[in-house]
């Protein structure tokens, strides 16, 4: 089930019986980031934020980016993004170098980012209009996904009379709605709490159940991981790298009572103790 990276430490033997299987999973690769460096320039020098990242992430694969504060998750997802400029090595999306943020590039932050002052719909609407592209083309679609996150009716309300978790579910769908082929999200749903959370957990494995977008989530929770993941990815910090890599094959559609499973359970023990082990976390 898991492997150490490369260059990193090498993680405890593995113990669930799956893996007979290749440790990466078979499939197109759609992203692919080799000897990724990155270092930004502070006033106390420069901060390695990332070194040697290798990584491929498959059509329709869900990854996931584990890890604590500051190991460079979303430097990472940036870099992949094409919002911010490696310091060394490359990242090609369907085989093209990264230059700037490609368009087939859906984007959701831990903040929504909503304008306060524009309708749900318009605000579903903008990545749209930023690609050039018609509103009216998309406003079915726009209306249909408002639908399928529970949003019907909020379409001409303001973000401003939204929960958080309605706020961030406007933002999924803002980044969906130009149906896009790559699924980027940052801690999306860092800040909500608990169950608005496992809601949109459900609702973000359905929308991927469906559409199957290629997807690459970051998230500090080990339970989120397991419950989305086709594989995840444990990053260490200074420099920010990767330390080991697991594959969950946990049949889906997941159910949040799926958590309280055997199988759920020793992927996230093995997850935790993989975490503990390298030193990342402390246990007590
Ligand atoms: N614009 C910047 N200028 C200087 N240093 C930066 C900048 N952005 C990030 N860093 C540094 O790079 C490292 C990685 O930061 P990053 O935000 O990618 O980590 P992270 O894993 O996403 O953290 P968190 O989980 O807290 O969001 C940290 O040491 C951070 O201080």
């Amino acid at each position: 089930m898991s492997r150490g990276a490369a260059s990193g430490p090498v993680v405890r033997p593995v113990t669930i019986e799956e893996d007979q299987r290749p440790a990466t999973p078979p499939g197109i690769v759609r992203v692919e980031v080799a000897g990724l460096s990155k270092s930004y320039e502070s006033d106390r020098g420069p901060v390695t934020a990332l070194e040697g990242i290798d990584l491929q992430i498959h059509d329709s694969e869900f990854l996931t980016v584990l890890g604590p504060s500051g190991c460079g998750k979303s430097t990472l997802l940036k870099c992949i993004a094409g919002l911010e400029p490696v310091s060394a090595g490359r990242i090609l999306i369907d085989g093209k170098a990264v230059t700037r943020p490609p368009a087939d590039l859906g984007i959701v932050f831990q903040r929504d980012l909503l304008l306060d002052w524009r309708t749900n719909l318009q605000n579903v609407l903008i990545s749209v209009e930023f690609l050039g592209l018609k509103p009216r083309d998309f406003e079915e679609r726009a209306r249909q996904l408002l639908d399928l996150f529970g949003l019907a009716g909020y379409e001409d309300r303001y973000p401003w009379e939204l929960s958080g978790g309605m706020r961030q579910r406007v933002a999924i769908c803002r980044a969906l709605v130009d149906n896009p082929g790559f699924l980027l999200m940052d801690e999306p749903f860092g800040a909500l709490d608990a169950m608005t959370r496992d809601e949109l957990n459900l609702e973000l494995q359905r929308i991927w159940l469906r559409d199957k977008k290629t997807a690459l989530f970051i998230t500090h929770s080990v339970p989120e991981a397991v419950f989305l993941s086709d594989r995840i990815i444990v990053m260490d910090r200074n420099p920010g790298r990767i330390a080991a890599e697991f594959v969950v094959d946990l049949p889906r559609p997941r159910t949040l009572a799926d958590r309280e499973t055997q199988p759920f359970i020793r992927y996230s023990a093995e997850i935790r103790a993989t975490i503990t082990g390298l030193g990342i976390i402390r246990n007590g």
